[in-house]
């Protein structure tokens, strides 16, 4: 397959035609919806982005069910090219009045004239006239998954989970995710376009704000940061106060390190570890806009589970920190509107791999707290077996006796109206 910038690098190729290749890609490979967003051609901008964005998001987004209404209209899975269209028009279709359905699949064959053979071109014709009332014909009650677009299996896993509020999950996932950003500094005045939130120094991004003109300006210079409300969570918990150190593990990109940072008002010690991967880039960018005279920034390039005294010792710092971060890999279900693509990739046995890493990056993490010393565990999953019970297996370990549980935060995005987050502090006693 050709790379993203030489498909899209024509002057003619619309939003609609490149949300349909990423689709594409993305159906055909192992790539995240993101990374393929980052691989659009920097001339591709405005509203060709936008559409692009909106198209291609929406497609994975509501394309569980999409594919739930082809099944009664396909002998057999279409090719990949050819299912990329059906679910981008499909999710045109659900987002758009019925009277507006005869031109979104003449819009779609007609640009599909460029992009498969003459028949797939009869085939999807005829398959688009039909997917209107196949769509329409998913019943909320009786067709749960497909209706919200998830896969069967995670919503029986949170049918049990969550059986009062599974669907308020369902449709707060479906949802499109606000952005916003955070302002450390009260003195920065904001664009305007920011709209306040109840979330004190987070500001929701509306349309009127420019990125390259109002945003650009302000990231990067350690005092804003695009991120979402339940990020506040952890760091809240651990508290970070001027002139500690604190250790912060699985840092990358470095969000929870603006947090730490601003709390520690600018002075101690920042040791950030991470895997070694382009993930580094951007925390040693991130770190870089935080280090002053009296605030330290390191970091040290490595998996946390081979991570010894002489890794620290080779860079002259602590082995034993005032504060822990462990801000865990997990499975990600907390997050699900924001990173729609989530739902595609996960399969019913990555919630329990996830918690059995979680457990042993969690030991690992606990042998760099000094006596009195805390870390705090956190996750964006809402799963009970990535939070409470992998802090509760680590309490009952042999290790785990020397913590106690302090004090514990959740958001289950239903509820807190953000994404969903846990985040747990221990406190060690000796
Ligand atoms: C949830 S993200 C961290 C987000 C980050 N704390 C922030 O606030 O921007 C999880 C991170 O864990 C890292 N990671 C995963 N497994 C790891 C391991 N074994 N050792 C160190 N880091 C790991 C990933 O590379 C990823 O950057």
């Amino acid at each position: 397959m050709r790379s993203i910038k030489f498909s899209l690098s024509r002057k003619s190729t619309t939003g609609w035609d490149a949300a349909v290749h990423l689709t594409e890609v993305y159906l055909s490979g192992d790539r995240k919806a993101d990374q393929l967003l980052d691989e659009l051609p920097i001339e591709f901008i405005g509203d060709r982005r936008a559409a692009c964005q909106s198209l291609f998001l929406g497609a994975l987004r509501h394309g569980h069910r999409t594919q739930a209404a082809l099944q009664g209209l396909l002998r057999k899975k279409a090719r990949a090219g050819v299912e990329a269209i059906l679910l981008v028009s499909g999710y045109e279709l659900l987002d758009a009045d019925a009277e507006r359905h005869p031109k979104i699949i003449h819009h779609a064959v007609e640009r599909s004239k460029q992009l498969i053979n003459r028949f797939e071109q009869g085939f999807l014709n005829a398959v688009l006239r039909k997917l209107p009332d196949a769509l329409a014909g998913i019943d909320a009650e009786q067709a749960p998954a497909a209706y919200y677009s998830h896969p069967a299996w995670l919503v029986a896993h949170w049918q049990k989970e969550f059986p009062e509020s599974y669907r308020e999950l369902l449709e707060w996932n479906q949802e499109i995710p606000a952005t916003y950003l955070k302002i450390y500094d009260e003195s920065i005045q904001g664009p305007a376009g920011l709209e306040a939130t109840n979330w004190p120094q987070f500001y929701r991004i509306t349309p009127q704000i420019s990125w390259q003109v109002d945003l650009h300006p302000l990231l990067n210079q350690g005092n804003a940061y695009i991120k979402d409300p339940s990020t506040r969570l952890a760091p809240a918990l651990l508290a970070p106060q001027a002139g500690e150190s604190v250790l912060d593990l699985c840092a990358a990109p470095g969000g929870k390190a603006y947090d730490m940072a601003h709390a520690m008002k600018g002075s101690g010690l920042i040791v950030a570890v991470d895997l070694p991967g382009n993930r580094i880039a951007r925390l040693d960018a991130n770190l870089s806009t935080l280090r002053s005279a009296d605030l330290q920034c390191k970091i040290i390039k490595s998996d946390l589970l081979e991570l010894d005294a002489a890794t620290f010792e080779a860079q002259d710092l602590p082995l034993r920190y005032d504060a822990v971060m462990l801000d865990a890999p997990c499975s990600n279900t907390g997050v699900i509107q924001r990173r729609t693509d989530v739902k595609w990739r996960l399969r019913p046995k990555d919630i329990a791999q996830c918690a059995k890493l979680q457990l042993q990056l969690l030991h690992s993490a606990a042998r760099f707290v000094r006596a009195g010393g805390r870390i705090v565990y956190s996750t964006c999953s809402i799963e009970a077996a990535e939070n409470q019970h992998v802090v509760d297996a680590f309490l009952k370990s042999k290790s785990g006796q020397a913590f106690e549980l302090e004090d514990s935060a959740r958001s289950l995005p239903w509820e807190t109206g953000h994404d969903g987050a846990g985040a747990f502090r221990l406190r060690r006693n000796s």
